[in-house]
C-alpha cells in the first residue's frame, strides 16, 4: 500500500517536470491546458525573486570568507600585525560561523527562516560598519566574529529557504545558484581586492566595508518577501501558508502541493515522540542515515582541500614564475572566477543528471586532479635547486636557514625564503635567508631584503621554489577547479536542503553545515603543519586519498532525489542504504519508488 502511494505520488510529480514528451502529450489529450501544464510555462518570476534576495546571504558568505586574504595584505603593514593576529582574523570568521550555523538550526524552527535571513542580513551590515570604521585590530577581531556570525546562519537557513519555495523540478536549479552566488561573492571579493590594493592608505576599510551593499539590499528586500509556506504551515498558520504558496506559484492550484505539505506535517505531528529534535533525528534510523550522508558530504566537501587550494593558488601561480605582487592578486581573481565559472556548470547540469551522478562525477575527477596536482608538487620538489651560496653577513649567523641545503626544505620552513639569481634557465648563487618579521615579500637581511630586484638578475622566493614543473602544478589547479565547483561545491548545501523531512529540517542543516564549518577550519589551520610534516605532495595527497574515501562514500550512501518532492524524498532513506553499492538495496529502493519506470531521464537512472 505503502509503495503504491509512493508511486502514484512519483508519478503525479513526474507529469510536473517539463520535459517536451509530457507536455506535448498532454495538449495533445486534452486541447485544453492543464493546471500542470500551467506551472510548466509559468515557472513564476517571483520565485526566481525569492532565490536571487535569499542567495544574497551565499554572496556575502562568499565576500567575506574572499576579502580577507587581500585585506590583509595592507591590514598587517597598517596595523603592524603580528601572525597571531593574523591568523587570528582569519579563523575567527570561520570559527564563530561554525557555531553561529550550529544555533542557527534552533532560530531556525523557532522564528522561521525569513526572520533569520533577516537577522544574517542585519549581522552582516552592523559586521561590514564595524570593520569599515575599525581603529584598533580589537575592534577588527570583533567585526570579523560578528561577519562569522552572519555567514553562520545564512549559510544554513539560505539553502533550507529556497529548496522549501521551489518547485520540485527546479529546486535543485535554484538552491545551486545559492553556491554559484558564494563563488560569485569570492570572485567579486579579489576584484576589490585587487583594485583597492594600489591605495596608499586604508584599501582595506572599502575592501571589508563594502559588504554592507549587499547585506542592505538583502534586508530590505526580506521586509517584503514571505515566510516559507512550509514552516507556516508547521507552526499552524494554514491560511496564510496556502495564500504564499499560491502567490509564489504565480496564482495556479496550489491544491495537491498544499495538500501534501499539510499531510506530511500532520503525520509528522501525529508520529512526534516528543524530546530534543536532535535526539529524535538519531533514533529514527531514516533521518539518522540523512544526517549521516549531509555531514558526511559537508565533511569530505572541506577535506578534500577546497579552501587550501583557493588560498594557495596565488602561490601556485608565483611558483609558474610571476613574481609581480599585482599580478599575483589578479591571477588569484582569475581563479576564484574559474570556480565561479564551473559552478555555473553545476546549475546547468543538476537537474540534466541529477544530483548522485554530479556529485560522483566531480569528488572522482577531484581526486584525480589532486594526485596531479601532488604529482606536480612531487616533482618540484625532486628537482629542487640546491643552495649555493652562504652570505657572510653576521645577522645571520644564528638563524637556522642557513642550515638548510636545499630550496624544499628552505622553503617549508615559514621562517626563510629563498633568495637566487638566474643564468638563463637556471638558478646561481642561492641562498636561504630569514623572511622579514614586517613583510613576507622581502628577506630579514642580505641581498634580497629589498625584495625582489628583476634588473639586478635577483629573485626572492617566500613559500615556493623556483621549477619547471610548476606547469603540473598549474594544471592540477585547473582540474582541481573544473572538477569540484560543479559537484562537490554546491551539492553538499543542495542535497542537505532536501534530505530532512520538515521537523528534521532546520536541526540537520545546522548539523550539517556546522560540520562544514568545523572541518574548514580544521583544514586551514593544520595546512601548514600537515605541509611542513609531509611537505606539500604529501599533503595533496593526503587531500587526493580523503577524497578517494568520499568517493566511496558517496557511492554508497547517496540516493538520487532530483525530482522529488521535499515530502516525498524521506523515503529514500527508508532502507539500509549505506552498506550497499549503486546496484544493492539502492537499487531496490530506486525500483521500488518508480515502479521501475525508468523513462525522461527522471529518478531512476542510477541504478
Ligand atoms: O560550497 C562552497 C564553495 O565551494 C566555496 O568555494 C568554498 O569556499 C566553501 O567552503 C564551500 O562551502
Amino acid at each position: 500500500m505503502e509503495e503504491l502511494i509512493g508511486d502514484r505520488r512519483v508519478e503525479d510529480e513526474r507529469s510536473l517536470i517539463k520535459t517536451p514528451s509530457n507536455v506535448q502529450t498532454n495538449y495533445q489529450e486534452n486541447d485544453v491546458p492543464t493546471s500542470t501544464d500551467q506551472i510548466q510555462h509559468a515557472t513564476p518570476c517571483f520565485v526566481y525573486t525569492l532565490a536571487f534576495f535569499s542567495a544574497l546571504g551565499g554572496f556575502l558568505f562568499g565576500y567575506d570568507t574572499g576579502v580577507v586574504s587581500g585585506a590583509m595584505l595592507l591590514l598587517k603593514r597598517e596595523m603592524n600585525l603580528s601572525s597571531l593576529w593574523q591568523e587570528l582574523l582569519v579563523s575567527i570568521t570561520v570559527g564563530a560561523a561554525a557555531l553561529s550555523a550550529l544555533a542557527g538550526g534552533f532560530l531556525n524552527g523557532l522564528f522561521g527562516r525569513r526572520i533569520c535571513i533577516l537577522l544574517a542580513s542585519f549581522i552582516f551590515s552592523a559586521g561590514g560598519i564595524i570593520l569599515s570604521v575599525a581603529q584598533s585590530k580589537e575592534v577588527l577581531l570583533c567585526g570579523r566574529l560578528t561577519v562569522g556570525l552572519g555567514i553562520g546562519i545564512a549559510s544554513m537557513t539560505v539553502p533550507v529557504y529556497i529548496a522549501e519555495v521551489s518547485p520540485s523540478h527546479l529546486r535543485g536549479q535554484l538552491v545551486t545558484i545559492n553556491t554559484l552566488f558564494i563563488t560569485g561573492g569570492q570572485f567579486v571579493a579579489s576584484v576589490v581586492d585587487g583594485v583597492f590594493s594600489y591605495l596608499p592608505h586604508d584599501g582595506w576599510r572599502y575592501m571589508l566595508g563594502l559588504s554592507v551593499v549587499p547585506a542592505v539590499l538583502q534586508f530590505s528586500g526580506f521586509l517584503f518577501l514571505p515566510e516559507s509556506p512550509r514552516w507556516l504551515l508547521q507552526n499552524g498558520e494554514t491560511q496564510k501558508a496556502r495564500l504564499v504558496l499560491s502567490q509564489i506559484r504565480g496564482g495556479v492550484d496550489v491544491e495537491d502541493e498544499f495538500e501534501s505539505i499539510r499531510s506530511s506535517v500532520e503525520e509528522e505531528r501525529n508520529d512526534s515522540s516528543g524530546g530534543p529534535v536532535l535526539w529524535r533525528i538519531l533514533a529514527y534510523a531514516p533521518t539518522r542515515r540523512a544526517l549521516i550522508v549531509g555531514c558526511g558530504l559537508q565533511m569530505f566537501q572541506q577535506l578534500s582541500g577546497i579552501n587550501t587550494v583557493m588560498y594557495y593558488s596565488a602561490t601556485i601561480i608565483q611558483m609558474s614564475g610571476v613574481q609581480d605582487d599585482h599580478m599575483a592578486i589578479w591571477l588569484a581573481a582569475a581563479t576564484a572566477f574559474t570556480n565561479f565559472m564551473f559552478t555555473l556548470v553545476g546549475v546547468w547540469l543538476v537537474e540534466r543528471v541529477g544530483r548522485r551522478k554530479l556529485t560522483l562525477g566531480s569528488i572522482l575527477g577531484t581526486a584525480v586532479s589532486l594526485m596531479v596536482l601532488a604529482a606536480g608538487f612531487l616533482l618540484s620538489a625532486q628537482a629542487s635547486p640546491p643552495v649555493t651560496f652562504h652570505p657572510r653577513d653576521s645577522s645571520l649567523h644564528n638563524s637556522t636557514c642557513t642550515h638548510y641545503g636545499f630550496c624544499e626544505s628552505c622553503m617549508l620552513d615559514p621562517a626563510c625564503g629563498f633568495c637566487y639569481g638566474v643564468n638563463g634557465t637556471s638558478v646561481v648563487e642561492s641562498s636561504c635567508v630569514p623572511v622579514s618579521a614586517a613583510n613576507t615579500e622581502t628577506s630579514a637581511a642580505g641581498r634580497c631584503s629589498n625584495g625582489t630586484q628583476e634588473s639586478a638578475g635577483l629573485f626572492w622566493a617566500y613559500n615556493y621554489c623556483p621549477t619547471s614543473y610548476s606547469w603540473i602544478v598549474l594544471l592540477g589547479l585547473v582540474l582541481y577547479l573544473a572538477f569540484f565547483a560543479p559537484g562537490m561545491g554546491p551539492m553538499p548545501w543542495t542535497v542537505n536542503s532536501e534530505i530532512y523531512p520538515l521537523w528534521a529540517r532546520s536541526t540537520g542543516n545546522a548539523c550539517s553545515a556546522g560540520v562544514n564549518w568545523i572541518c574548514n577550519v580544521l583544514v586551514s589551520l593544520t595546512f601548514l603543519h600537515v605541509a611542513q610534516y609531509l611537505t606539500y605532495y604529501g599533503a595533496f595527497f593526503l587531500y587526493s586519498s580523503l577524497a578517494a574515501l568520499g568517493f566511496v562514500f558517496v557511492l554508497g550512501c547517496l540516493p538520487e532525489t532530483k525530482g522529488l518532492r521535499l515530502e516525498e524524498i524521506e523515503s529514500r532513506f527508508g532502507r539500509r542504504l549505506c552498506s550497499c553499492g549503486a546496484g544493492g538495496s539502492q537499487g531496490v529502493l530506486y525500483s521500488r519508488v518508480t515502479g521501475g519506470n525508468h523513462s525522461d531521464g527522471d529518478v531512476t537512472d542510477d541504478e
